[in-house]
């Protein structure tokens, strides 16, 4: 144990001292020379003490003497009492330098993703049948061929294995070993393959739990490399995932008690905040474990009362089946408890998702509407405060060590695919000029970050911004999910349950007119879709609900913050809003009728949410360029949505009013020609989802929209 505990802080050393040396211009053999006093080429514990503290200006707050003294012992392999050249470059520049090195970490990269492509492979029969259909499936060329393309596409829309899973140069290397003779992959090759995979894996059956989860803590102390962003990729998340996948296994076969989850998350959950990411990890693991939520409620206080706000959390955490619903608890509590308790622990929630000026706005608000104020709550409070202040300045100037630990700590609560494919992204455009442009355009980038002199501090401050957002998405989910927000995770009805196959609707009757050009185009636009009385209703419907602030925006939405929105729900016959809005109630579900022609006449299988958005665009609001559903690109577990359905309803639209809608020819990534659609009153918009990225232009005015997103049926609840 007091072996694992060094090597943790021995990891976290390093990417303190490397993040300290990257804002240094010495390289580290001028480091090195300067604090070797004596010139033997040696560093004693004092002279490594002067590297630190002097030479690289990390206080004891970052980095005890204790902990120097005991990394001083480790970076000494052969415990000679002193450090040479070779040791200290090999504890610093941990990980390869010399080709040959490189190659060996190619390799092994290498064999992850054959992996990961086995792995997703295994899945499927092996018997001739099943293989052959299973080939035609992926030759969609039918030329008895498949080719790399083919494949690729395979992968990434069917295996739902992102770039992160398996970059497409590593396609290349796999392709080739599924094409024995090198003229394209034809049946026979595919079955073999299958065939080996399979048997590969009856071989490498999981060890024992226990061994298993010993293995998995090796993996992650060998890992180290969290402060490198090459290509943009965050090499430890994969380790954080095995590690925290491999714990969850043997935790719901051997339930832990409530004193081991509370002594190990204490543990991991080390004073500073370098590690969160492994707080989190542990505090999910625990979770796992089966939650007992009197008791881990009442730990969650008495760590907080000790002070340990992320302890706390992660007792909160444990409360819970899943991490992002812990927050959801804490912000439901802090909804309906007035207590500046409850409010705090709803903000470290926010806190420990990064969220930073949400969890600033409530601590505010709890201390505001404090009930049961004692003074040491109060003190708590302002000391939250404090660090959530502090955490944000330094995330400001850009601290690269901070915004390092925050991607990491995002990436954890994330999960490895979704953070993954986010940094990957921004990491790649990040290193070009017209990358960095679209960085900006997608709301991902400050300009005042695009000047920056070095890619890799441009990707992390991209790369921050990318995961708060997500994180921010996957949190609105889980709230709605919880009922404390109407809509993206509803409950579905089938499209057949919303159509009346007797009833004849002129808007249908528009919407297949326009079938072939969605087909192709993926996107359509009708004109005059319903009565212009009707259309005014609706106005005035929304008008009173933005006036009575039933419609709010989300200042944590860094895509569209000043948005006013609010999800109706429209399928249900008690619903609170048919006598108030009972006009947009008849138009949502209309809307929501055309579902089962898009069903039938797309070959789609939908489900339909039983609400959708009514929003208002005041002056100054824009929505940056996104996908509605980022499912086929890298996120699997995004929401589920297919089909996006708008209508606008802005009477005497004039360009001075402004927010158009600027939509891009789908799949060419929001980078090929795009053309402007007016919000013009009447008009319906109708998109897939997942295909077409798409931008609100700024408005000068109030824009008011109906959307309703339509679900996959595979991937969302069906209301019996
Ligand atoms: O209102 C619009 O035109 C589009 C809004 C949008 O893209 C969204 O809410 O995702
Ligand atoms: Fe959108």
């Amino acid at each position: 144990m007091a072996m694992e505990a060094a090597s943790h802080t021995a990891c976290r050393a390093r990417r303190i001292l490397v993040g300290a040396k990257s804002r240094q211009k010495e390289s580290w053999d001028e480091l090195f020379q300067a604090a070797d006093k004596d010139r033997s080429r040696m560093l004693d514990l004092k002279e490594l003490k002067i590297v630190i503290r002097e030479k690289l200006h990390i206080p004891e707050s970052a980095l005890t003497d204790f902990e120097i003294q005991s990394i001083h012992g480790e970076i000494d392999l052969d415990q000679s009492g002193v450090i040479d050249w070779s040791e200290f470059l090999t504890f610093v520049a941990r990980g390869p330098k010399r080709p040959e090195d490189e190659a060996k970490l190619f390799a092994l990269r290498t064999k992850r993703v054959h992996r990961n492509l086995r792995m997703a492979f295994n899945k499927f029969q092996t018997d001739q049948a099943a293989v052959q259909k299973l080939f035609e499936k992926i030759d969609r060329g039918s030329d008895g061929k498949i080719s790399i393309h083919e494949l690729l596409s395979f992968v990434r829309s069917d295996l739902k294995l992102s770039k992160w899973d398996v970059f497409e140069s590593e396609m290349k290397s796999f392709y080739r070993t599924m094409d024995t003779d090198g003229d394209g992959v034809v049946v026979e090759e595919l079955l073999q393959f299958i065939h080996k995979t399979r048997s590969s894996f009856q071989k490498g059956k999981p060890g024992r739990p226990d061994v298993e989860v010993a293995r998995a803590d090796r993996a992650t102390e060998d890992g180290g490399g969290g402060e490198q962003i090459s290509c943009g990729v965050l090499g430890l998340y994969g380790k954080e995932c095995l590690f925290q996948r491999k714990r969850q296994t043997h935790y719901a076969k051997n339930p832990p008690s409530t004193e081991r989850r509370w002594s190990e998350s204490k543990q991991l959950s080390l004073p500073k905040p370098a590690l969160l990411g492994w707080h989190d990890c542990a505090a999910t693991s625990c979770a796992w474990a089966g939650p007992d939520s009197e008791g881990c409620a009442a730990l969650a206080m008495k760590a907080l009362e000790e002070g340990k706000p992320f302890d706390a959390l992660a007792r909160l955490l444990s409360n819970t089946a899943r991490t992002e619903i812990s927050c959801e608890r804490a912000l439901r509590t802090c909804a309906t408890s007035e207590s500046l308790r409850c409010g705090m622990l709803s903000a470290l929630a926010l806190e420990s998702l990064g969220l930073l000026n949400l969890a600033q706005e409530r601590l505010g608000q709890a201390a505001r509407m404090a009930k049961d104020v004692d003074l040491s709550t109060l003190q708590m409070a302002l000391e939250a405060m404090k660090r959530v202040r502090g955490r944000e300045r330094q995330i400001e100037e850009g601290d690269a060590q901070v915004l390092m630990e925050e991607i990491q700590r995002m990436g954890a609560l994330l999960g490895d695919q979704e953070a993954g494919y986010w940094i990957s992204c921004v990491g790649e455009c990040s290193r070009s000029k017209e990358g960095q442009a679209e960085l900006v355009q997608k709301g991902f980038l400050l300009e005042a970050h695009r000047n920056l002199q070095q890619p890799a501090q441009v990707a992390r401050h991209a790369s921050l911004v990318a995961l708060r957002y997500r994180i921010n998405k996957k949190l609105q989910r889980h709230l709605s999910a919880a009922g404390l927000l109407m809509g993206v995770a509803d409950q579905c009805l089938l499209p057949k349950a919303l159509h009346s196959p007797l009833s004849v609707d002129p808007l249908e009757e528009q919407l297949r007119q326009s079938l072939d050009e969605l087909r192709a185009k993926r996107l359509v636009v009708l004109d005059e879709v319903l009565p212009p009385e009707a259309l005014c209703k609706v106005k005035l419907e929304l008008q009173r609900m933005r006036q009575e602030q039933v419609l709010q925006n989300d200042t944590n939405d860094v895509c569209n913050p000043l948005q006013e929105a609010k999800y109706l729900p429209f399928a249900d016959d008690a619903t609170q809003f048919r006598e108030s809005c009972p006009v947009t109630m008849q138009v949502m579900q209309r809307l929501a009728a055309l579902a089962s022609i898009l069903e039938e006449e797309l070959g789609l299988q939908l489900a339909v949410p039983k609400s959708a958005m009514a929003a208002c665009y005041p002056p100054k609001a824009s929505y940056k360029m996104h996908l509605d559903s980022y499912f086929l690109h890298g996120c699997p577990d995004d929401i589920p949505r297919k089909v996006t359905i708008l209508l606008y309803c802005n009477q005497g639209w004039t360009k001075s009013v402004g927010g158009e809608l600027r939509a891009w020819e789908a799949f060419d990534q929001g980078r090929g020609p795009s053309r402007t659609i007016e919000p013009l009153t009447g008009r319906m918009v109708v998109f897939m989802a997942e295909e077409i990225w798409h931008e609100v232009l700024e408005s000068h005015g109030d824009r008011y929209a109906l959307t309703l997103w339509i679900h996959d049926r595979a991937r969302v609840q069906i209301s019996p």
